[in-house]
């Protein structure tokens, strides 16, 4: 198929279309580079753009036939969400509307979109199904459910066909070590800890020891980055205009902050200096996927193990400690 990635020079995205050009698709590139690298996408198929460019958006899409979307650009940083939730609306949903506009005015018909669990909020039941009440606690997730709105909405009236991938968290880095995370500040758990055992950083704070689990500290459902992006070939290829598809995208097992530290000194073999500090705000206690909607909808299953994840992402960050330095 000819695909549009919007946002494949950035985390996510750059690991889905290696998925993607690795199984025969014909695949553009669309990023505005505002947090993406250059060198993380295929130099001929990377258009350098932003969503809000209704008209070079439409050209792309008309010139190169494209048939499916999968849409990763979007702010993600939860935190600033809060304090300037403006840049969150505007670019995520805004953005995003242009997006669908210019892919109605094409005849486009099948988007994959990256949604999240933080759609949930705090959840009242774990492991969470997809019919967990959504009910955002940051306009990050608002955003992200107002898209998937959205797209309820214009399949229903125009025959659009989605899919709401709703990951938990994207964690590790390519097998073959060739693309990895950087992010531009980084904020998540697994990189800042490696930035511990590479010396980059003196320590890493655990963010809240009284929470109601095992340890105390918060519990996350890490999925390595190659498994969603096999669950986004996976879903895209049970696409048809007017369904859609709202899956969790998890592996259905929890692991605490001070698990995760333990677990990357021993993939690492060092000492990872460790604080215990004050929960962070709008940190829910606990988010396990139940991935079996996922296996039963559209047949993937994440096969990548916790171990695996953090292993691949030590290798892409100790081969690159300045990340792709672009
Ligand atoms: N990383 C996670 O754990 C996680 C979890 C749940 C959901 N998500 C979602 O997955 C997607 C990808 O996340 P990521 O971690 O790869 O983020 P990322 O910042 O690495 O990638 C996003 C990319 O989108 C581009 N972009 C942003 N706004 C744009 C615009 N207006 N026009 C064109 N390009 C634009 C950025 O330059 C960047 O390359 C996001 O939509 C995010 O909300 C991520
Ligand atoms: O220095 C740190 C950083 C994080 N944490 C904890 O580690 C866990 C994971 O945090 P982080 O890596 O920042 O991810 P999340 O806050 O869980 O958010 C990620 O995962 C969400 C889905 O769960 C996505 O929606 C977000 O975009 C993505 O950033 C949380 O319990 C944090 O409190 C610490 O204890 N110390």
């Amino acid at each position: 198929m000819n695909i549009l990635v919007t946002g494949g020079a950035g985390y996510v995205g750059s690991h889905a279309v290696k998925c993607l050009m690795a199984n025969g698709h014909d695949v553009w590139v669309y990023d505005n580079l505002v947090y993406g690298h250059k060198s993380a996408a295929p130099a001929d198929r990377l258009v350098v753009g932003d969503l809000h460019e209704s008209e070079k958006l439409t050209k792309l899409l008309r010139d190169n036939q494209i048939e499916a979307v999968m849409h990763f650009a979007a702010y993600a940083y939860v935190g600033e969400s809060v304090t300037d939730p403006a840049k969150y609306y505007q670019n995520n949903v805004v953005g995003t509307l242009s997006l669908l506009d210019a892919m109605r005015e094409c005849g486009v018909q099948k988007i994959v979109f990256s949604s999240t669990c933080a759609t949930y909020g705090v959840p009242q039941q774990v492991p969470i199904p997809e019919d967990h009440p959504q009910a955002p606690i940051n306009p990050y997730g608002y955003t992200k459910l107002v898209i998937e709105r959205a797209m309820e909405d214009y399949r229903h009236a125009y025959g659009l066909g989605y899919a709401a991938l709703r990951y938990f968290n994207a964690s590790g880095a390519a097998a073959d070590g060739s693309i990895g995370e950087d992010h531009d500040p980084e904020t998540h758990l697994i990189p800042l800890i490696l930035d511990v055992a590479l010396g980059k950083r003196d320590s890493i704070t655990v963010f809240g020891t009284d929470y109601p689990t095992p340890d105390g500290s918060c519990i996350r459902d890490y999925i390595h980055v190659d498994d969603l992006a096999d669950a986004h070939l996976a879903a895209l290829n049970k696409l048809a205009p007017g369904k859609s598809l709202k899956l969790n995208l998890g592996t259905g097992r929890g692991a605490s902050v001070k698990e995760v530290i333990e677990l990357c000194e021993e993939v690492t073999g060092k000492e990872i200096a460790t604080l215990l500090g004050e929960r962070r705000e709008g940190d829910p206690p606990e988010l396990v996927a139940n991935p079996k909607t996922a296996e039963d909808a559209i047949g993937w299953k994440a096969k990548r193990s916790m171990r695996e994840t953090i292993e691949s992402a030590w290798a892409w960050h100790s081969a690159h400690p300045d990340g792709y330095a672009d």
